[in-house]
């Protein structure tokens, strides 16, 4: 079971190719993180994997399957700024149950308090705001994660414990997690392997 970037070649319009014939193996259960300089294309790839973007060519497959096109991804993606990810009018019970209805003991988990349910996503901090983005990621059918510098907006203290919290879920889970980071020291406490982007990039080069 793994989530496979097969020979994927994509370009934004009018410019050149971020990468050429790609190729990356995310094994379920595993904590990958995805390195590189800035602009090299790193959330570009998340957005491929998590099907808010089409290849050029080349193809996702998600444990022998290819990306659905439409309906539920099993692959979820998780933003940065967690604001932009949320309907900024419903209250956060609505903006949970958009995705489905997680278990009491999910939102315990996650650290969602009850009284959070009926504000707004303006009435919460960041970090708070994020667990809900985490536990709407939690779908039951969900296999693979995307966190995108998922907490680099975060102090210390609150990056610890979102990380301490989604790596717990998605080692009983078994869900495979790609980690997207410029921290270095975070990659190196969370991730199995991590991959430079340019190894995708230079596999191409190594194909002609
Ligand atoms: N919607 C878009 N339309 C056109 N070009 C884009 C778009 N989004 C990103 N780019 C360009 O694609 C390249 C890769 O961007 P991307 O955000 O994937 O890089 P990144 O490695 O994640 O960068 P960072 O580490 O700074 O977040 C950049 O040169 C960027 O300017």
């Amino acid at each position: 079971m793994a989530l496979i970037v097969k020979d994927l070649t994509f370009a934004y319009p009018g410019a050149e190719p971020l990468y050429r014939s790609a190729h990356l193996r995310v094994e379920a259960g595993s904590v990958v993180g995805l390195t590189g300089p800035s602009g090299t294309g790193k959330s570009t790839l998340g957005a491929l994997v998590a099907g808010d973007l089409r290849p050029r060519s080349g193809e996702v497959v998600v444990d022998g399957h290819p990306l659905p096109r439409r309906g539920f991804r099993p692959v979820q993606l998780i933003h940065q700024h967690p604001e932009h990810a949320v309907n900024p009018r419903w209250r956060m019970r609505s903006v949970l149950h958009e995705s489905h209805r997680p278990s009491p003991e999910t939102l315990e988990r996650v650290g969602i308090r009850s009284e959070w349910l009926d504000r707004f996503p303006e009435e919460l901090s960041g970090g708070e705001l994020q667990r809900f983005c985490i536990a709407r990621a939690l779908h039951p059918g969900t296999r693979y994660i995307v966190a995108d510098e998922m907490t680099t907006m975060f102090d210390a203290v609150t990056q610890a414990r979102i990380w301490h919290m989604l790596i717990g879920i998605v080692r009983d889970r078994g869900l495979g997690l790609l980690v997207i980071s410029h921290e270095q020291a975070l990659l190196d406490r969370v991730c199995d392997d991590q991959i430079p982007i340019d190894r995708l990039r230079r596999q191409y080069r190594l194909r002609l």
